[in-house]
């Protein structure tokens, strides 16, 4: 049985005597990348297609402007769209490119050369778009994407279905991945502050992920943190006060602490790290298992960039561990994807502390505000507000359409959600262990 690797050397005092992050590896980086850690977990997560991306993808996805798919599957709304009013320079974007500044020479000749920039994803990288929208009535119809690391959680202002990462068509992906700073983190600065490695760096391949697209239920989803092995801390992930949470905390860390102690204890290659979880509800009328299952969502760095959200990064580093595990074993099973439980698992829990879940409180000042989104999407972007002032684009009056839309539905959504638990999120949303898995696609 191999040693694990990837144990983060240990947080060191700073200058001012606080404690600091240890460094952060890139092979750390590279296990909380999805296509690392789905194909081991799958039965436990959101059923899910891997699709490797090729260099023009990556291209198209750091381009200026939005040229889409100019074929009927991706666009279901074709029929009820009117462009009347303006004339694209090409006419399968549903979005013009951004102004011209002409200050800028670089791409003045640009004009009349055949490009490939400009040419429609279906036509620029046809087997790539093809396996997407494939993919995608694969999964049931809609899907929520990601990258290696990052979902376009930023850009859901910009959506055909507002306020959600929500996804019918790869033109629908397209815009959310192009509108998203999210996205190009993860294409373009998912290394930085990482501490130098001594062998050749491993290889990083863009993957696009597509989750099968249910109703989640903000309420019910906690991000958790490891610690030398050890479950230490549970949060609240959506920053809203919801009072039904509060009769539901044992349910909510039994839950947790089975994923944890079951299947990713001994099997993730890291001992500090965080992860995201879904608890279902399973029955209202069931007093002992009020919860589900709960789903993994996601695995994050043990590192600045992952949001602690109710815990402060300097409380976490500062706890202290009473039972470390350091190292581990991992079974040949287990690394080949099999997910056996150890029959130890369920005593070594109960000889574990128990983490603490901060959940919000009545009148927490740390409670979300319902009248400041999350991100900058109560903001127009620059580029849109220039592009609708300097004239008449019509799709830029949709752009910003679509934000007033989103602004209206952002807030009606959000007073709804004040009153408790809704109808959404039901279990049987949720991928069923060992029926749905999911798998990757090569
Ligand atoms: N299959 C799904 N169907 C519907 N919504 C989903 C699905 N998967 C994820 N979501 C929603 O998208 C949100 C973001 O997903 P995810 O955690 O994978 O993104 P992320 O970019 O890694 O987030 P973070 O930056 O907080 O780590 C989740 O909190 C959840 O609300
Ligand atoms: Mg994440």
């Amino acid at each position: 049985m191999p040693a694990i690797e990837g144990k983060p050397a240990q947080p060191v005092a700073n200058q001012d005597g606080e404690v600091a992050f240890p460094p952060v590896t890139r092979e750390h980086i590279l296990h909380c990348s999805y296509d690392y850690w789905f194909p081991k977990y799958r039965t436990s997560c959101i059923r899910s297609e891997i699709i490797p991306l090729t260099p023009d993808f990556v291209s198209y996805i750091h381009e200026d402007g939005i040229v889409l798919a100019d074929d009927p599957s991706s666009n279901p709304n074709q029929e009820e769209e009117d462009d009347d009013d303006w004339e694209p320079t090409n006419p399968s974007s549903d979005f013009p490119p951004p102004p011209r500044d002409p200050r800028d020479e670089s791409d003045s000749d640009d004009d009349d050369e055949p490009s490939a920039a400009r040419l429609p994803p279906n036509k620029r990288f046809p087997e790539l778009h093809q396996k997407i929208e494939s993919t995608i009535a694969q999964l049931g119809g809609s899907v929520a994407p990601k990258l290696n690391w990052s979902s376009p959680r930023d850009a859901t202002w910009i959506s055909r279905h507002p306020n959600t990462i929500k996804c019918t068509s790869a033109n629908d992906i397209y815009i959310l991945l192009k509108s998203s700073s999210f996205i190009s983190h993860d294409l373009d600065h998912a290394f930085d502050d990482c501490a130098p490695t001594s062998q050749s760096p491993p290889p990083f391949q863009p993957v696009l992920v597509l989750r099968s697209y249910f109703n989640i239920l903000p309420s019910l989803e906690f991000r958790c943190f490891v610690k030398d092995r050890n479950l230490v801390a549970i949060t609240q992930r959506d920053p809203n006060y919801y009072p039904f949470l509060r009769s539901l905390r044992p349910h909510i860390t039994t839950r947790i602490r089975e994923l944890f102690t079951k299947r990713l204890k001994f099997t993730f290659p890291e001992a500090d790290f965080s992860f995201d979880v879904y608890i279902p509800e399973a029955s209202y009328d069931d007093e002992v298992n009020r919860l589900g299952r709960a789903r993994l969502i996601d695995i994050n760095p043990w590192a600045p960039r992952t949001d602690p959200i109710l815990f402060g990064w300097d409380e976490l580093l500062e706890i202290n561990v009473k039972r470390p595990v350091i190292g581990g074993p991992l079974s040949a099973q287990e690394e080949d994807g099999s997910e056996e439980e150890s029959e130890s698992d369920d005593e070594e829990a109960e000889e574990e502390d128990q983490p603490e879940l901060r959940l919000v409180e009545k009148d927490d000042p740390a409670a979300y505000n319902f009248s400041s989104p999350a991100f900058s999407a109560h903001k127009l972007p620059k580029d849109v507000v220039d592009a609708s002032q300097a004239g008449e684009g019509g799709g830029m009056r949709e752009l910003a359409e679509r934000f007033r839309e989103f602004e209206t539905g952002r807030r009606e959504g959000a007073q709804g959600q004040q009153g408790g638990q809704g109808g959404q999120g039901r279990v049987e949303e949720v991928t069923e262990e060992g029926e749905q898995g999911g798998g990757t696609s090569t």
